[in-house]
């Protein structure tokens, strides 16, 4: 596909264009873990690691990447993962990553942390929705954010459980940019070094009617001037428990799932207090700087809870052949965070929607190579990583 005067042919470039093209800072947000970024390495190298072992002469000549997920038929076994503030990194970027979900036939995850409303990226997308939720201390309000997001349509309810505290980025601290948002000089600098971005993303939102922030938090926690103002209430919560999921299944008529575990016995846990599915990840090693990667934790879980749960992943997935090593050790489904928001970075829905035609490329090369004419062929050609 093409995109300015340049062709991506694969997600290195797209991410070589999206750090040319936007403020450092916000890149560094996207792209940077915590601490020492051990975790950043270990991502790579632990999916490095898992091999492959093909089948030969089998008639690949029909391959299809079709598969189920939750029972709904899709054409690849994609999901765009839950990415916070992506309307920073192109005008209404959550609507374009929604819209090029929605033409590559798979579902889009709004984030809480999302600048724009799930509502109106319903209304707009016509995406298939799953909406991410972090946990504000007030439960009150936190379920009324629930039934905001059944309301608008969402499929799944994806509650994150890997974000007890805030994590350590000191990166963001130097840069300006972070969570929550907070108007630095820094910042301001690098936003008005990168002028495409700046006319194209920043300009764009002050002509309409001002930055936006938060599209999710209540509008008494609004400043005059649309901000959010941090408060205790919609602080996120640290004493999030069981019992939050429990009443989140009452809550909750549709799937729920549960985002950040890399443990089997949590993985039985949610199994046993009816959760639908779980997403095996250490949160794209943005959080605990040396956590296990979902690599390395996956066939274990799949083991003990794949004929219960539908066991997604996620987690340095820049390839198609990384989507058939997590399938091939027994996820139903993967989740994209970065490779689409560097496509959204370059290009809108057109960009996004270029990255995810790479992912449905080279996922059917790689199964061309395995042997695999269909997803659930892929199974048995994969070696583990060995920890
Ligand atoms: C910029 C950015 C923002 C993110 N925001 C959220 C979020 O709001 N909620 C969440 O559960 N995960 C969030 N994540 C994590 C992703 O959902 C996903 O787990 C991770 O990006 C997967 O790793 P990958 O980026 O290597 O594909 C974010 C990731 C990125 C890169
Ligand atoms: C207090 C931490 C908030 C992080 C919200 C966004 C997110 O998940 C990310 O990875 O960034």
């Amino acid at each position: 596909m093409r995109l300015g005067a340049h062709s991506i042919l694969n997600v290195a470039e797209a991410r070589d264009r999206a750090r040319s093209r936007l403020p450092r800072g916000l890149f560094e947000y996207i792209e940077r873990g915590t601490e020492d970024e051990v975790g950043l390495i270990e991502a790579k190298r632990s999916l490095d690691s898992v091999t492959f072992n093909p089948r030969v002469l089998v008639d690949i000549s029909n391959r299809d990447a079709t598969t189920s997920i939750f029972g709904t038929r899709q054409p690849l076994p994609l999901v765009v993962a839950p990415t916070a503030i992506a309307g920073l990194i192109w005008y209404d970027g959550e609507v374009e990553l929604a819209k090029a979900a929605a033409a590559a036939g798979i579902p889009f995850c709004v984030s809480t942390q999302s600048i724009t409303s799930v509502e109106r990226i319903a209304e707009e997308s016509r995406a298939r929705l799953w909406f991410q939720l972090y946990v504000w201390r007030n439960r009150d309000r936190a379920i009324q954010l629930v039934k905001r997001a059944e309301r608008a349509g969402a499929e799944a309810l994806v509650l994150t459980v890997d974000t007890a505290v805030a994590p350590n980025r000191e990166y963001n601290i130097r840069n300006g940019f972070g969570i929550p948002i907070k108007p630095s000089l820094r910042a301001g600098l690098d936003c008005v070094a990168h002028p495409r971005w700046f006319v194209t993303v920043f300009a764009k939102y002050l002509r309409n009617g001002g930055v936006p922030t938060y599209a999710h938090y209540p509008d008494e926690f609004r400043t005059a001037l649309g901000r959010v103002a941090v408060a205790d209430e919609i602080s996120l919560a640290q004493d999030v428990s069981w019992e939050d999921v429990r009443t989140l299944r009452s809550a909750w008529k549709g799937q729920l799932i549960l985002k950040g575990v890399l443990r089997a016995d949590d993985a039985v846990r949610a199994a046993e207090l009816g959760v639908d599915g779980i997403v095996v990840s250490n949160h794209g090693a943005r959080n605990l700087d040396g956590a296990a990667t979902p690599a390395t934790c996956l066939p274990e879980i799949v083991d003990r809870v794949g004929h219960r749960l539908t066991v997604l992943a996620d987690g340095g997935v820049r390839r198609g052949s990384h989507v058939a090593k997590y399938i091939g050790m027994g996820a139903q489904g993967v989740l994209l965070g970065r490779s689409v928001l560097y496509g959204l970075a370059i290009g809108g829905a057109e960009g996004a929607g270029a990255v995810l035609d790479i992912f449905r490329r080279e996922l059917l090369t790689t199964m061309g190579f395995l042997g695999a004419p269909s997803i659930p062929d892929i199974v048995g050609t994969v070696v583990p990583a060995r920890g």
